[in-house]
């Protein structure tokens, strides 16, 4: 847990943080920095007491697990790969919405009494977590991004990756074929910060709760 008199909130760069902009800001929390042209990776607020750390989208729930952060916004494809050890996940934003989804060429699924298919993925977890609930024995291959390539290629039959508008997934020659789960960013919480700071933690998400509930009838 950070210094018991500061929150310290911890986010990634990119989407995530552009659309977490006014929900904080309706918290009355303004970063003092872009972490777009600042190389800071810790952005004081105009709290002094409120601090952003900016990190990799993946280790969010690692930095909150750890209580190096109380607070993190992460995307519920990076919890289900993460576990959950050590977190409290008491808010959905609704942000950064997609699909957790198997893909590939649009003939991929023909080809599968063949053989055991070979899936690359960055989401080892919840594409072994999918197969294996479906009884299909599957060979997983982590990659770490640009998963598109891999059935260009041969290195896979399938890959399992997030989906939104279907665009990076057309422009690569395949077609989504299963969804695996929706996606949004959750609000984590450390557990000893839960306790030790409960009342900051319970009125940043009280606002959040109230903002992302009046967004969703505009
Ligand atoms: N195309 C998309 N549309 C909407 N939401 C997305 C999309 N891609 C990813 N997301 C969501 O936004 C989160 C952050 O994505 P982002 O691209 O910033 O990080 P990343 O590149 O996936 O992670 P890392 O940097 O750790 O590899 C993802 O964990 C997911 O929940
Ligand atoms: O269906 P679409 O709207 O095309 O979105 C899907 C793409 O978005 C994500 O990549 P992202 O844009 O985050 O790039 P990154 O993996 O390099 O971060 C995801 O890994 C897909 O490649």
């Amino acid at each position: 847990m950070s210094a018991n008199a500061t929150l310290t909130i911890a986010l990634s760069k990119g989407r995530i943080f552009e659309q977490i902009l006014p929900l904080l800001a309706a918290a009355d929390i303004y970063p003092l920095d872009n972490p777009d042209t600042s190389r800071k990776l810790i952005l004081p607020t105009n709290q002094a007491d409120v601090n952003l750390l900016i990190v990799r989208a993946s280790d969010v729930p690692t930095y909150v697990q750890y209580g190096a952060a109380d607070v993190g916004v992460a995307g519920k494809d990076v919890l289900l790969e993460h576990g959950g050890v050590g977190l409290y996940e008491p808010l959905d934003l609704g942000i950064a919405r997609c699909r957790l989804m198997v893909a590939g060429q649009p003939d991929a699924l023909a080809a599968a009494h063949i053989g055991r298919l070979r899936v690359a993925t960055k989401y080892v977890r919840s594409a072994e977590r999918y197969f294996a609930a479906r009884g299909q024995q599957v060979e997983i291959i982590k990659l770490y991004g640009s998963m598109e390539l891999a059935p260009l290629v041969g290195l896979a039959d399938l890959i399992v990756d997030l989906v939104e508008s279907g665009n990076t997934l057309k422009a690569n020659g395949l077609v989504p074929l299963e969804l695996i789960c929706h996606i949004s960013s959750r609000v984590i919480v450390n557990k000893a910060a839960w306790k030790m700071k409960h009342n900051r933690v319970m009125d940043l998400i009280n606002i959040l709760r109230q903002t992302v509930s009046t967004d969703s009838f505009d």
